[in-house]
């Protein structure tokens, strides 16, 4: 069902140099975005993974136009199904675009989700919005999204109250909402990340099987490259407000070319990793006054040279559409860095 991404025909989104800026009254403007280019081909699963503070929501909020006050989207272009200029649009046919094509999850289903209202009337209030359909049509088109995003007994959830129901219902609830316009992209924010394991593989496999029975493009977020680990066709790895490697997902995990993303590998836990002590890349993500004009990795790259906090790498091509950002790659090829050595706890 995957589609190759090379060909422009079969792609959806298009993100071309994205610049985003915050601006702060009195204060001179700070990058948070860098020229971003990312596209998600029809019916294809993107991860974009990345530490807290990287860029990855900002990111998303900018395709649907929902960047907070403070942030502006200051360069690029957005191109939906090669006509659709998001970057164009105004706040009302931005607000039709998030209706009709495209949807959202987040972390937490409680910020979108009314405490006060039963189920029901929420999922079908959207329904309704979206295929103008009679109130007995939206309750049984609820009944069927709630089924089909594996909620037992529907009917009588359409009943509950939100706080009845576990984190992993709810955000079941989420899917199905999203889900009610038949969007061609959904957007997952950390979709999993407050749910425990086995609840976390569950909704994995759920919105697979939506890209895999609608054909959804999907744009997942994760700070964890283990959870997009199995759902993801193409990965991009952000750092800092860049992207810092991007490819298929076997180019990610076989022939990781980026020493950040090495860093984010080798921190993955794993039953084989049980008696070596876990890896964490050392320091921090830098904050976004702090970013030099090198490398913005340097500081936690243990191959750094003086180069590389002169000046920035550009992104190279290290094999087709496997791309990296480091001077080191772009001299030696794919395996310019070592994986990293993690020790054995004694
Ligand atoms: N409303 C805002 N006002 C000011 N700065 C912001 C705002 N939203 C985001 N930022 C800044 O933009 C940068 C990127 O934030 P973003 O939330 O996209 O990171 P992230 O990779 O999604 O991290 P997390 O997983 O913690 O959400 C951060 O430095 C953050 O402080």
């Amino acid at each position: 069902m995957t589609q190759s991404n090379a060909d422009p025909a079969n792609k959806l989104l298009e993100i071309r140099d994205v610049n985003v800026t915050l601006s702060s009254r009195g204060k001179p403007a700070l990058s948070v975005l860098d020229g971003v280019s990312l596209s998600v081909g029809k019916g294809e699963i993107v991860g974009v993974v990345g530490e807290s503070g990287c860029g990855k929501s900002v990111l998303s909020l900018s395709v649907l136009g929902l960047l907070p006050a403070a942030l502006r989207l200051s360069g690029g272009e957005i191109e939906y199904a090669g006509t659709h200029r998001l970057d164009r649009m105004s706040q009302d046919e931005l607000r039709r675009f998030r209706g009709k094509e495209a949807a959202m999850i987040f972390q937490d289903p409680m910020s979108s989700l009314n405490p006060g209202l039963t189920i029901g009337p929420q999922l079908t209030e959207m329904i309704r919005l979206h295929l103008s359909s009679s109130r007995k049509e939206a309750r049984e088109r609820a009944a069927q999204l709630l089924h089909k995003v594996g909620l037992p007994r529907p009917e009588s959830l359409l009943r509950e109250y939100p706080h009845r129901l576990s984190g992993g219902m709810r955000q079941r609830v989420m899917i199905a909402m999203a889900m009610s316009c038949r969007p061609g992209l959904l957007i997952a924010d950390e979709p999993t990340t407050a749910l425990d394991v086995t609840t976390q593989a569950q909704i994995m496999t759920l919105m697979r099987g939506i890209r895999d029975e609608d054909g959804t493009s999907v744009l997942l977020i994760s700070h964890d490259l283990g959870v997009i680990a199995d759902m993801s066709d193409r990965i991009a790895v952000m750092y800092a407000g860049q992207i810092v490697e991007q490819g298929s997902a076997r180019d990610i995990f076989d022939r990781p070319a980026h020493p950040y993303t090495i860093g984010l590998l080798s921190a993955i836990p794993s039953p084989s990793k049980k008696r070596e002590k876990l890896f964490a890349i050392p320091g921090a993500v830098p904050a976004l006054h702090e970013r030099g004009q090198g490398c913005r990795f340097a500081p936690r790259c243990r191959a750094a040279e003086d180069r590389c906090y002169a000046s920035a790498p550009p992104l190279v091509r290290v094999q087709g559409e496997h791309l990296a950002r480091c001077f080191l790659v772009e001299e030696k090829g794919a395996n310019a860095h070592e994986p990293v050595r993690t020790g054995a706890v004694s």
